[in-house]
């Protein structure tokens, strides 16, 4: 991030906190691994999915005191773009399911005239962070990052929604509440997801959650060094 503010008050800004919203408490567990004691960051829990999220967030940024917010945590990866154990940074957050359903077929909230599902990342911020990441050594890709109140369990719906956000990286299930908690406190909003399954036919079995946490910690070891 660009830690100079317009009027140079560039101490105060640096004065402020991160706060960092993760799901669960291994998440927020891994986070705090890789933060390894700083103190410029808070880690707090937001839930699971997207109400908890926006809720819990906007809780702990009445408080004040932040310069941006990041949510954070395991997700699925979309496949041939972000394999198990790989991390990805949010360009944009994306409410993916939020909209209605119609006879021709899904329509977002902003082709019904009623807000935004899609709220952007500073790509400037995100591709650096990327390109860090990738530099320590880990599988790192950047795009968008979708939320959805529902975890897809079917080949079909991670097809409906691999097309109706081309390029999609991942989904999760708390980045569009956080984010818009953010947006509503006036504050920057980041997603960094550590990829855990693949999109698609749920066998939890299957998810990869230590490996995934693993690499959770590694992306905050990294991060905590710029942010
Ligand atoms: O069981 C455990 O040990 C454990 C440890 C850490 C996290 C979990 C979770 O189940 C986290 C739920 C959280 O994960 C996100 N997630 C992960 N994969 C997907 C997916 O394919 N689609 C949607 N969301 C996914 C999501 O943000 C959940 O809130 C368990």
């Amino acid at each position: 991030m660009n830690n100079e503010s317009n009027d140079g008050s560039r101490d105060a800004l640096l004065n402020e906190s991160i706060l960092i919203m993760t799901a669960v408490e291994a998440e927020r567990e891994a986070v705090l691994r890789g933060l390894n004691g700083s103190v410029r960051f808070d880690v707090h829990l937001a839930g699971v999915g997207p109400a908890s999220a926006a809720a819990l967030t906007a809780g702990q940024l009445a408080a004040g005191g932040y310069r941006a917010v990041i949510s954070a945590g395991i997700g699925g990866g979309f496949a041939g773009v972000a394999p198990v154990e790989s991390v990805v940074l949010a360009t944009s957050i994306i409410a993916a399911d939020l909209g209605a359903e119609t006879a021709e077929g899904f329509s977002s909230v902003d082709e019904l005239g009623f807000g935004s599902s899609r709220l952007p990342v500073d790509a400037a911020t995100a591709g650096r962070w990327a390109q860090l990441l990738a530099a320590g050594g880990l599988q790192v890709c950047a795009g968008p990052v979708l939320t959805v109140s529902t975890a897809t369990g079917t080949a079909a719906t991670a097809a409906a929604l691999a097309k109706r956000v081309p390029g999609a990286a991942a989904e999760a299930m708390e980045g569009y509440g956080v984010a818009m908690a953010a947006r509503s406190a006036g504050l920057p909003a980041f997603e960094v997801r550590a990829i855990s399954n693949a999109v698609g036919p749920r066998n939890r079995a299957e998810w990869r959650i230590k490996e995934a946490l693993q690499s959770l910690e590694a992306a905050f070891k990294i991060l905590t060094e710029v942010l």
